[in-house]
């Protein structure tokens, strides 16, 4: 008989996942990912099935890491719900087994791990794409992404400014409240993006937050939320103009609205950029379009469980 299943509350789980060992455990995976030689990393794209009664989704995230011999899946429901509802509008679990037999070793929450691992990826964007001297951070959706966004962005780059807006006002107070550092709340989005060097978008959004009109020539955009083929978070004047890195390239043909609908070309996977095989052109306006993937889920898994077992 296998042992039973451990059971990772999120705060356990929280407790054991650092940025610093999250961001080089990310990088590697995602090298390894756009490697075009077989390099064992498999990861298909994630299959979803919409809750229609509900405004929803369910997506189920396997991946196989084969020089970590590492199994995981995580599901994801995300919802475009309102702002007044208690529960975090993104629910994921993530299921660790051994790849042997095949059986679960360990289920985890899998909030702050989709919390992190996208903002950590953002980051790892951000380092290779913003301009050298970025100045000022705009982050536009007030939700739990950004508050993962802002820790690690304040954390790993010095801004002289990080302004925020959200659709309503009181979510940008409230976020500005919550998060320790200094933040300037904005009314409209027009104005909070005017001359920033880095645009966050996190938004549940399905139609354009962010016009190419507002965006300063040269600046970085992470593009972290419409992860539906009919959701849009940029207009097509920005997807035309800028450069369009991805995390995978098969993800984006399915599941971005940004990219589907514009027919725009993809210029470079991030693992591309990461091993060197594309260029990180950091003088043009740059937007990374991230939709999530399993193998991210899995390296922070494992780093969790392992800090878990060891602990014991
Ligand atoms: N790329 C990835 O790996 C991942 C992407 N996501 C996506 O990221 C997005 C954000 O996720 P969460 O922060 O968890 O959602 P959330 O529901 O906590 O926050 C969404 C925020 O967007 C704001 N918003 C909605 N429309 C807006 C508009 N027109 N202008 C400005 N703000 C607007 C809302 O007021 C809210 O503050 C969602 O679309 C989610 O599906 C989530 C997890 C991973
Ligand atoms: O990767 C992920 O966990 C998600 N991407 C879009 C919604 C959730």
């Amino acid at each position: 008989m296998a042992a039973e299943p451990v059971f990772l509350r999120d705060d356990v789980v929280a407790g054991f996942l650092s940025y610093d060992e999250l961001i080089p455990r990310l990088e590697e995976v995602l090298g390894k990912f756009s490697r075009s030689v077989n390099t064992g990393v498999v990861q298909p794209v994630r299959s979803v099935i919409p809750l229609h009664q509900h405004n929803g989704f369910m997506g189920l995230m396997p991946a196989y890491i084969a020089y970590e011999d590492l199994l995981c899946m995580k599901t994801v429901a995300f919802y475009r719900r309102n702002e007044n509802l208690h529960l975090p509008s993104t629910q994921a679990t993530v299921f660790l087994f051994n790849p042997e037999c095949g059986n679960v070793i360990a289920v985890m929450d899998g909030a702050d791990i989709t919390f992190k691992r996208t903002a950590a990826v953002s980051a790892i964007s951000a380092k290779l794409l913003m301009p050298a001297q970025a100045e000022i951070l705009c982050i536009l959706g007030c939700g739990h992404q950004a508050v993962s966004h802002y820790e690690i962005f304040t954390k790993i780059f010095s801004f002289k400014e990080v302004r925020v807006c959200s659709r309503r006002l009181e979510t940008a107070e409230r976020f500005a409240a919550r998060v320790q550092g200094p933040v300037k709340v904005f009314s409209s989005a027009k104005e909070a993006v005017h001359g920033a060097d880095i645009i966050i978008t996190v938004t549940n959004s399905s139609q354009p937050v962010l016009f190419g009109e507002w965006v300063k020539p040269g600046a970085h955009i992470a593009a972290v939320g419409a992860c539906r083929p009919d959701w849009r978070e940029l207009d097509d004047t920005l997807m035309g103009d800028a450069v369009i890195y991805v995390d995978s390239r098969d993800g984006a043909a399915v599941e971005s609205g940004d990219i589907v609908q514009t027919g725009v070309e993809v210029f470079a996977e991030l693992g591309e950029v990461l091993t060197g095989t594309r260029p990180a052109l950091r003088n043009k306006t740059t937007v990374f379009k991230s939709l999530g993937m399993g193998i991210q889920d899995a390296v922070a898994a494992k780093l969790v469980f392992d800090k878990w077992k060891s602990s014991q």
